[in-house]
């Protein structure tokens, strides 16, 4: 379906609203910020970005590395004329970690352009970045929000400290997360990405949203959402999310060519598993133009051998090729996963999304975050979807994939309240997708 956005031309003021004056007054009755607090709000960015070239630590609820709005997004104006003419919703409050990197540069043109939350949807975004290093280009990334004029972002704020950024937020968006440099191992990784979302589990467990839906894109994202959740235990684990839905739509574009048809063909597909090599493409519920796919695609070698291997090494071909890993296609697969929880599940149809097992109908283990096809009423919360077969083939590849995952968990156990740091062992043969 193609989206257009409300045209410039309609377009209404910005206003800046903290969460104190939204509970304190009706937005009828808001006035414009006085020159004074306009003041008050560039000195408290000065003094944050004294505070991170100082390197001193961010606060919790302190000065240093305190969040708050940015240039025009400091603007508060008269709505009163607009609120009367338009019936946009409340502002929706989405933090994006890893705000500055190659992902975020995609995916917040989609946030603020309502392709995601809709075209009634007004947005506030919360942009964190991790150090004094990255605070110019969330800078840069705000003014380049800001220069795109759109009209539902309401808000842009910047900040290095997650009690600041995540305060009252109802998504956290969670793709920032230290790359796999060369040489090093696994086990490094999760325990430096780990420390990464057991800090922001923390942060949003003490000031997002009771409700908050967090969508985990750092890898390696399925333990990462894990650790995230363990440390946010006033949030309910079912509201935690590991993005695998770029692996679906790799998995869809692999089986549409095949079977030449436009990949809009392809439904029911599902991605079980870890968002690594050993995750599970199914082809055996994947419908085509509404046929069981093994009806019309009838290479059972093709299904069993190389669609499998290309869906789970896709991420790692296109690093070869283009010498980055994925990012529009995966900006773009955030966006499939979002819409997927606000918009209600087509008919007899599901999605894909890491969650967390907690008495799952399949079988797999319990209190991993395992990729598992959804159904959703639109209303940002989803089910398990029951009615899918699992075959010998499946079966075999999804103990594999639980196994890397209960792996990953025993290298974590010191980060998610399950004693110490143990000697890590991930098998070899298992990798992220990306990795070489
Ligand atoms: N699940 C999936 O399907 C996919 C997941 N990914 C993963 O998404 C993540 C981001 O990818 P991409 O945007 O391309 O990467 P980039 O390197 O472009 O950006 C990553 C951002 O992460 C932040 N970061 C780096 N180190 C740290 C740290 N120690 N603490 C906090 N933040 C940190 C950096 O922000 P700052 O400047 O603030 O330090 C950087 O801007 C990676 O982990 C990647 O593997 C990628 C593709 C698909
Ligand atoms: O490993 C990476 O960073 C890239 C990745 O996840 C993917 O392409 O699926």
């Amino acid at each position: 379906m193609a989206f257009m956005a409300p045209s410039s031309s309609s377009r209404p003021l910005q206003f800046h609203e903290h969460a104190s004056a939204r509970r304190a007054a009706p937005a009828l009755l808001r006035r414009p910020r006085s020159r004074w607090r306009r003041n008050q709000l560039v000195c408290s960015l000065e003094a944050t970005k004294q505070a991170v070239q100082e390197e001193r630590p961010a606060a919790v609820n302190g000065v240093a590395g305190r969040t708050d709005c940015y240039g025009v997004f400091c603007t508060t104006y008269d709505l009163r004329a607009d609120e009367e003419t338009k019936a946009w919703k409340k502002v929706v409050s989405v933090a994006v970690s890893g705000a500055a990197g190659m992902i975020s540069n995609h995916l917040l043109f989609k946030l603020a352009s309502g392709q995601v939350f809709g075209p009634d949807q007004p947005i506030a975004l919360k942009l964190l970045g991790s150090s004094q290093r990255s605070f110019q280009k969330l800078e840069g990334v705000a003014m380049e929000l800001e220069d795109s004029l759109y009209p539902l972002l309401r808000e842009v704020s910047i900040g290095i400290d997650p009690y600041e950024v995540f305060q009252d937020v109802e998504w956290a968006l969670l793709i920032g997360a230290k790359p796999q440099g060369p040489g090093m191992e696994r086990a490094d990784l999760l325990n430096i990405n780990g420390q990464i979302f057991a800090q922001q589990g923390k942060a949003l467990n003490a000031v997002a949203s009771r409700n908050v839906k967090v969508l985990v894109v750092g890898n390696p994202c399925n333990t990462n959402a894990l650790i995230c959740l363990k440390n946010a235990p006033e949030i309910p684990s079912k509201n935690f999310h590991a993005l695998t839905r770029l692996d679906e739509n790799r998995a869809k574009c692999q089986l549409a060519l095949k079977a030449s048809v436009f990949y809009d063909k392809i439904s029911n597909m599902t991605i079980w598993g870890n968002h690594s090599t050993t995750q599970v493409p199914d082809f055996v519920n994947a419908r085509i133009d509404g046929k069981p796919a093994r009806q019309v695609i009838r290479d059972t070698k093709w299904l069993h051998e190389e669609f499998t291997k290309t869906v789970q090494k896709r991420g790692g071909e296109l690093i070869q090729k283009r010498g980055r890993s994925s990012a529009p296609s995966t900006a773009v697969s955030i966006v499939d996963a979002i819409r997927s929880l606000v918009n209600p599940t087509p008919e007899g149809d599901w999605f894909s999304s890491g969650v967390y097992t907690n008495g799952n109908p399949y079988g797999i283990a319990e209190d991993i975050v395992f990729s598992m096809p959804c159904r959703s009423k639109g209303d940002g919360d989803y089910e398990l979807v029951t009615d899918v077969t699992i075959d010998d083939f499946l079966w075999e590849r999804i103990k594999k994939s639980e196994a890397e995952l209960l792996a990953e968990k025993r290298c974590v156990g010191h980060l998610i309240g399950e004693g110490e740091e143990e000697l890590c062992e991930v098998t070899e043969d298992t990798m992220l997708p990306g990795e070489q």
